[in-house]
């Protein structure tokens, strides 16, 4: 008797969903405007951030009726602006997959606006250490994307707090897992230049990389972590907004590793599946503020990708992060992923600079 791999039909549902999304992202990314909706705010937001949320949460709620959804965004400012809505709608009822087998899987088309803004709010879940809660950013590193750089299209699956599927479109990145580590998109952000990776991961299952092509639905390849013995080799990431992650003290942690490499400064979850298919080595995230707490649809799917392709990714206490305390990863402050055999250095380093030791 054959037994089906773990979460394989929840692994395949998020992968085309994140696809298709993906495609709508992009449709929004070639437009020189980006769909901006409130460019002078500090989290900015697109038409292509509620257009993707809309198909995900359809595709779950098709498949996965009874499950919780933790998503970035909200329909309120739709339902006060017809214009901004019926925009969005225009794009939503106008993006599907090539594969019609695949459109299938994923319940078809959302069936009209007034729909659309209602799967939009089915986001609004508050998590939580029980039941079956998927986190969902359906445009991380939304300055990025605005600056024509990189940004993901992020789904995760947790399980009683614990992240079991970890789903993560970069449009923008190479196909190529060697290629090397840049956040640099040159002129030509397509898959049919090589551009656009699909990286998934479910839990004890290993992590994979595959073109982000329309309604692909073969397997992956295993990605795994650069084996790195001499630090002073290394590479690190980091965020491009300084206001995210404290630059300065990132390169004091640099410095004491021994590192020459600059770090590499790259938007959204791009820097997880970066490392865990060895482009690069290390992401540090160190918290710019006391107050900001980070969100769970920023972290979940690559958490789980890094660890899968021999990662260890804790907060700068060393405490893994946890999922399971509501819609922010309210009881960790910052993220420190690397290959497990490093890792204790690094984050040792960290904490001698953080002044937490
Ligand atoms: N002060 C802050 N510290 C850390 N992260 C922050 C932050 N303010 C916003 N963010 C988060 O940083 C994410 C982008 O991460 P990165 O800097 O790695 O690209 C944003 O996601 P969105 O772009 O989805 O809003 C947002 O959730
Ligand atoms: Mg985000």
């Amino acid at each position: 008797m054959s037994t089906a791999a773990p979460y394989s039909r929840e692994l395949q549902i998020a992968q085309l969903a994140v696809q298709r999304a993906a495609i709508l992202t992009k449709r929004v990314f070639h437009d020189s405007a980006k769909g901006t909706v409130s460019k002078s705010d500090a989290s900015p937001v697109t038409i292509g951030d509620f257009g993707a949320q809309a198909l995900i949460i359809s595709a779950l709620k098709h498949n996965f009726p009874q499950d919780q959804i933790v998503a970035e965004e909200e329909a309120a400012a739709l339902r006060s602006d017809g214009a901004l809505s019926s925009q969005i709608w225009d794009l939503v009822k106008s993006t599907s997959l090539e594969s019609s087998e695949a459109e299938g899987l994923l319940g078809g088309s959302v069936p009209d606006e007034s729909a659309m803004l209602d799967l939009i709010d089915l986001g609004n879940s508050a998590g939580g250490r029980s039941g079956r809660v998927w986190t969902l950013d359906p445009i991380d590193g939304t300055k990025g994307f605005l600056r024509g750089g990189q940004y993901a299209v992020c789904l995760a699956l947790l399980e009683d707090g614990d992240v079991k599927v970890g789903v993560i479109g970069c449009p923008n990145l190479p196909v190529d897992d060697s290629a090397p580590l840049t956040a640099d998109i040159g002129s030509n952000a397509t898959d049919a230049t090589g551009r656009g990776v699909l990286f998934s991961a479910v839990k004890g299952e290993g992590a994979t990389s595959r073109p982000l092509t329309v309604g692909d639905l073969a397997d992956g390849k295993k990605i795994s972590m650069k084996p790195i013995t001499d630090l002073a080799s290394a590479s690190f990431c980091e965020s491009v907004e300084a206001g995210h992650s404290n630059q300065s003290e990132s390169a004091q942690i640099a410095q004491k590793l021994g590192i020459t490499n600059p770090s590499v400064r790259m938007d959204s979850q791009a820097k997880y599946g970066s490392i865990a298919r060895g482009a690069g080595d290390i992401y540090l995230r160190l918290p710019t503020s006391k107050s900001y707490q980070e969100k769970i649809w920023d972290h979940a799917g690559g958490d789980l990708i890094v660890r899968e392709a021999g990662g260890e990714v804790t907060d700068t206490k060393g405490n893994r992060l946890d999922f399971g305390v509501g819609r922010t990863l309210a009881s960790n402050s910052g993220v420190i992923a690397a290959p497990k055999a490093v890792h204790a250095k690094v984050l040792d380093v960290v904490q001698e600079v953080l002044g937490l030791k």
